[in-house]
């Protein structure tokens, strides 16, 4: 393939996926272009990109694909831009935005018959935003939203996948109202609550300072995500209103029913309440990115004396297998405590297990 590809939009999304485009078909030429020269800058630094371009005319001219990878309100201007410049005819022209219903309506409107406008949403992401969070494989695994239009034939719809090929994503079509409806579900309304517990800490801390000091374990697992971009969050619930209303009532519901049982002190009911939920939470496929981040984790017994961590990072060093994440579980003196390592891949948890193994530390893997 030596096509070329415009990518608008240089953050972690569109980074990422330059990144893994230009992996599975090195012939293709990625032309960056972002409205932050910073981002722009070290994209081109960091070959994540071929070239850049500071005008959107100058890198959609000779576009065999575009992709628009910024913030969704964003996203609905420059394809109204986009459809007022000389593209080529048959341009494939695809988005990422965690929104699907306006984009694509705006799409539909906007572009003539030669072009092919294709919604997309890799189901995969970070809190982390800009360039120098990108990675080759951010999206493996994980699913890749289609929405088409309509009239998209399967050449256009095949091309586009073979071209994203290299993210190691599992395609999925659904309609641009199923994908708001379910992303409302599980990953837009998830971010508010997260927003909300890290707002009810924050007053809570006005009482007592050590609530901030003691915020740790459960509390940072379900509040990593409220960490993510707010421009990118405002615009996400600016597009997915009428769901994210519908979302609101039921939750609100729900609030009021476990408050009753608290209340009545029903302790059975209680039970049930975490017990159903456990039930459900557990049986979710979580080696699958998507509605629950995958990790592979590897544990690790080691002995509580200073410099222990740098010890089994460094032996992972040397063997250059990198880690996602690091975190202690439990270390008391003079007992072994527990290091959980988090990778990216199976692979990697694999390496480092024999690694680790060789340097003669247990390892588990739960
Ligand atoms: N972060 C995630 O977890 C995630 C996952 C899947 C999809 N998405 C979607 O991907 C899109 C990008 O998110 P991201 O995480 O890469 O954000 P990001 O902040 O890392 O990157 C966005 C980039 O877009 C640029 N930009 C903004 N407006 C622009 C414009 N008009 N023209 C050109 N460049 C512009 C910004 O300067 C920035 O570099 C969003 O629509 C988001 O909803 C995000
Ligand atoms: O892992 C995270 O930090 C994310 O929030 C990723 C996440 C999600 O909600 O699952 C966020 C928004 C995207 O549209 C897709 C993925």
């Amino acid at each position: 393939m030596n096509s070329n590809v415009f990518m608008i939009g240089l953050g972690l999304i569109g980074g990422s996926l330059a990144l893994s485009i230009k992996e599975t078909h090195p012939n293709v030429t990625i032309i960056g272009y972002d409205i932050n020269t910073e981002q722009l800058e070290l994209a081109k630094s960091l070959k994540v990109v071929d070239h850049t371009v500071t005008m959107l005319e100058e890198g959609a001219a000779n576009a065999d694909y575009i992709i628009v990878a910024i913030p969704v309100t964003q996203a609905e201007k420059v394809l109204n831009e986009l459809s007022q410049l000389s593209l080529k005819e048959g341009v494939i022209v695809t988005d990422v935005g965690s929104t699907k219903k306006q984009i694509v309506q705006t799409a539909q409107a906007v572009f003539s018959d030669n072009v092919h406008f294709i919604g997309g949403h890799p189901m995969a992401g970070s809190h982390k935003s800009g360039v120098t969070a990108a990675k080759a494989h951010l999206f493996e695994n994980a699913f890749y939203i289609l929405t088409p239009s309509n009239e998209e034939s399967e050449k256009e719809m095949n091309e586009l996948q073979v071209l994203l090929s290299g993210t190691k994503a599992q395609f999925i079509v659904i309609t641009p109202d199923e994908h708001d409806k379910l992303t409302g579900v599980i990953s837009h309304f998830p971010h508010i609550i997260a927003a909300s517990l890290v707002h009810q800490a924050e007053q809570y801390e006005q009482e007592n300072e050590l609530v901030g000091k003691l915020a740790a374990g459960g509390f940072r697992d379900i509040t990593r995500i409220a960490s993510s971009s707010p421009a990118m969050w405002r615009d996400i619930l600016l597009h997915n209103k009428e769901m994210l209303l519908e979302i609101f009532d039921r939750w609100i519901f729900e609030m009021h029913k476990v408050r009753d049982l608290v209340e009545e002190k029903k302790a059975e009911s209680i039970f049930d309440y975490f017990e159903q939920a456990k039930q459900f939470r557990d049986q979710l496929p979580v080696r699958q990115k998507g509605a629950i981040p995958s990790f592979y984790d590897l544990y690790v017994d080691v002995p509580d004396y200073p410099g222990i961590i740098s010890e089994v990072t460094g032996h992972l060093a040397e063997e250059e297998i990198s880690i996602t994440n690091i975190r202690i579980l439990e270390t008391r003196e003079d007992i072994y405590g527990v290091l959980r390592l988090s990778f990216q891949t199976d692979d990697d948890r694999k390496k480092a297990r024999v690694c680790l193994q060789k340097h003669s530390y247990a390892t588990f893997i739960q």
